[in-house]
């Protein structure tokens, strides 16, 4: 690891950095009406900030990767925008890596926009990185994609989804490929220059049938936990693949261990510990 971490620059170094020193989980902030109702919270913009709170204390100390799922705030409104502000500042404070869950993706020019929404410092909402769907094709994304090189920030193209609905996109063929493998292989371009400034999305809930063994970025696996799968199904699915850049996700199993600050760190070491021992 410590080898890797010489080698990589951008985004792949600070990616290496945190992994080493926290280990490999992305943990998920999402706060669903139900679980505010579970920590015995009112489902209002207080309970929302309560909720936030209590993850930044939590979490944000603990894991690598904090993905706080940006719809549970948009629910809010602008109160809700001005709640996610506080726990993309906090979890960066903490010094984990804040990865911004908007599934952005659109014509170039709007792409400008979002580009300047979660990328850029001046904006209240500027993160680490951000998950883009690259449905509009690849190229699109290249305002995010340039941004994030120039500023060793990283993004996600959903590449083959955890949910089922998925595969009916991801999986049709683009002329000898899948499309989801297409997505890889356009990351892996983008890699080659070492910054690892692209990372997919594969879910941990199916096999992916992907080839990554070119792509030089990161792996965020979501499913984990509420979704099914195991730490041994990240195993068995990313057998044959480097483990250096697998980064699993869960939210919700994390998060049920809540209102408790402690007992959520306790959760995600917990959940990091069984994936570390089932990917060595
Ligand atoms: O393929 C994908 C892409 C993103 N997600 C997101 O991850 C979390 C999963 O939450 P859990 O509570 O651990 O199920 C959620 O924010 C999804 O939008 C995904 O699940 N699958």
């Amino acid at each position: 690891m410590i080898e890797a971490t010489a080698r990589s620059s951008g985004f792949a170094a600070r990616y290496r950095a945190v992994v080493a020193e926290r280990g490999r989980l992305c943990a998920g902030i999402d706060p669903h009406a139900a679980l505010l109702e579970q920590w015995g919270l009112p489902v209002t913009v207080d309970g929302l900030r309560a909720f936030a709170d209590a993850c930044v204390e939590g979490l944000g100390p603990t894991a690598a990767v904090i993905k706080p799922q940006v719809a549970f705030f948009e629910v809010f409104g602008a109160a809700g925008f001005a709640v996610l502000e506080d726990v993309i500042a906090g979890c960066r404070e903490a010094g984990a890596v804040v990865l911004a869950d908007a599934k952005r993706g659109d014509i170039g020019s709007t792409m400008a926009a979002y580009t300047a929404a979660w990328l850029n410092d001046a904006s209240p909402l500027c993160s680490d990185a951000v998950t883009l769907s690259p449905y509009l094709g690849f190229g699109s994304l290249e305002p995010a994609v340039h941004k994030a090189r120039t500023t060793a920030r990283g993004v996600f193209a959903l590449a083959r989804t955890s949910n089922p609905e998925g595969g009916s996109v991801q999986t049709a063929d683009a002329g000898g490929r899948t499309v989801g493998q297409s997505i890889v292989d356009a990351a892996a371009e983008v890699n080659a220059d070492g910054s690892g400034t692209v990372g997919v999305v594969v879910g941990a809930t199916r096999e992916h049938g992907l080839d990554l063994s070119r792509l030089a970025g990161p792996v965020l696996s979501p499913g984990l936990g509420a979704q099914g799968a195991t730490a041994a199904d990240l195993a068995r699915i990313f057998d044959g693949s480097d483990p250096s850049w697998l980064l699993p996700a869960a939210s919700r199993s994390i998060l049920r261990a809540g209102p408790d600050p402690a007992a959520l760190a306790t959760a995600a070491s917990a959940t990091r510990d069984e994936v570390e021992a089932a990917l060595r």
